[in-house]
């Protein structure tokens, strides 16, 4: 099943907003319908984001629009995620030095999924067989151009023999721990067992967490911004030893800047709110609803890249 495929000069994305109950890919025939999908969540995960980014200046290369007026307005569908802006970016470089968008969007793709197989290779050197592994978010080949970060390590670790199991947290509220995760750790029979976000410390404090690995939407100065409920994971394996580590590629590195000055998104209300449309609280409720948070460098074990395991920032 593929993220996203670029045919007939139309982006089709998997509507991860369906997923798992649902099969089904929207059809972007302009860059705003891009900026839409990765707006609503149809596309999510940095590394997916940006390759999507990507596409969308394809598209608006297609349809003659002023490619620097696109890429503002793609950059501004979503804050956090450094892959966005390096995408859109990349792809401005490229038309300047003579490229198309698409021949750039289409590299750009079969890049992330190469880097993510080193990623999930230098991973496989920390997983011991036997280990089970919680996982945050969706970090896997639905967050990418395919084969995943964290769900990569997985992956790697399997493909080498490893008898490793997966603990998923649900990730409330968008839930793309249950309904991402659990759904491609299952399409691949590896075993996976799904727990609230809340019993992430009391699996821990039983002993019965080896690792953590998650993923990264921003690695900067002074630490790494992820799925809102990181930090809360990451402080429990602190407080129990267990080795805390993020997998991102080098597109997801902001060496210039702390990650304390990230714009951390603030997503609607609604999210919130409800769940599957019913109300769980009030309307007029009060609600904050940060979509990431800040783990630390002094609460990150590695940081496992295409270049190799590295120390946080
Ligand atoms: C492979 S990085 C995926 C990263 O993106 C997710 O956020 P969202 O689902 O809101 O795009 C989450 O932070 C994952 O770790």
């Amino acid at each position: 099943m593929e993220t996203l495929y670029w045919k007939d000069n139309k982006l089709y994305l998997l509507d991860q907003t369906l997923i798992p109950m649902e099969v089904q890919y929207v059809e972007c025939l302009t860059y705003k319908d891009v900026i839409d999908a990765i707006q609503t969540m149809k596309v999510r995960g940095a590394p997916a984001i940006g390759v999507a980014a990507a596409y969308a200046m394809a598209l608006a290369e297609n349809e003659g629009i002023d490619l620097d007026v696109a890429a503002r307005e793609i950059k501004s569908s979503r804050p956090t995620a450094v892959n966005l802006f390096w995408a859109v970016d990349q792809v401005l470089k490229s038309v300047d030095d003579g490229n198309s968008a698409i021949e750039t969007a289409n590299l750009m793709a079969i890049n992330d999924i190469r880097t993510n197989e080193k990623i999930g290779a230098y991973g496989n050197t920390v997983i011991d067989d036997g280990d089970t592994i919680l996982t945050h978010c969706n970090a896997g080949s639905l967050a990418c151009a395919g084969y995943g970060t964290a769900l990569g390590v997985i992956r790697s670790a399997v493909a080498n023999g490893k008898d490793v199991d997966v603990v998923c947290d649900e990730t409330r509220p968008l839930l793309q721990g249950a309904r991402l995760s659990v759904f491609e750790m299952q399409q691949e029979n590896i075993p996976v067992r799904l727990i609230v976000d809340s019993a992430a410390g009391h699996m821990m404090q039983k002993g019965e967490i080896d690792k953590v690995v998650i993923g990264a939407d921003r690695v900067a100065q002074g630490g790494v911004a992820n799925k809102i409920g990181s930090l809360m994971v990451a402080l429990a394996a602190k407080r129990y030893d267990v080795p805390f580590y993020v997998a991102a590629p080098m597109s997801t590195f902001d060496v210039d800047n702390n990650i304390f000055d990230v714009t951390i998104e603030e997503r609607q209300k609604e999210e919130v709110l409800k769940f599957n449309g019913k109300n769980i609280a009030s309307d007029e409720t009060v609600v904050e609803n940060p979509a990431f948070d800040i783990v630390e460098s002094d609460l990150i074990t590695g940081i496992i890249t295409e270049e190799g395991i590295k120390k946080p920032l």
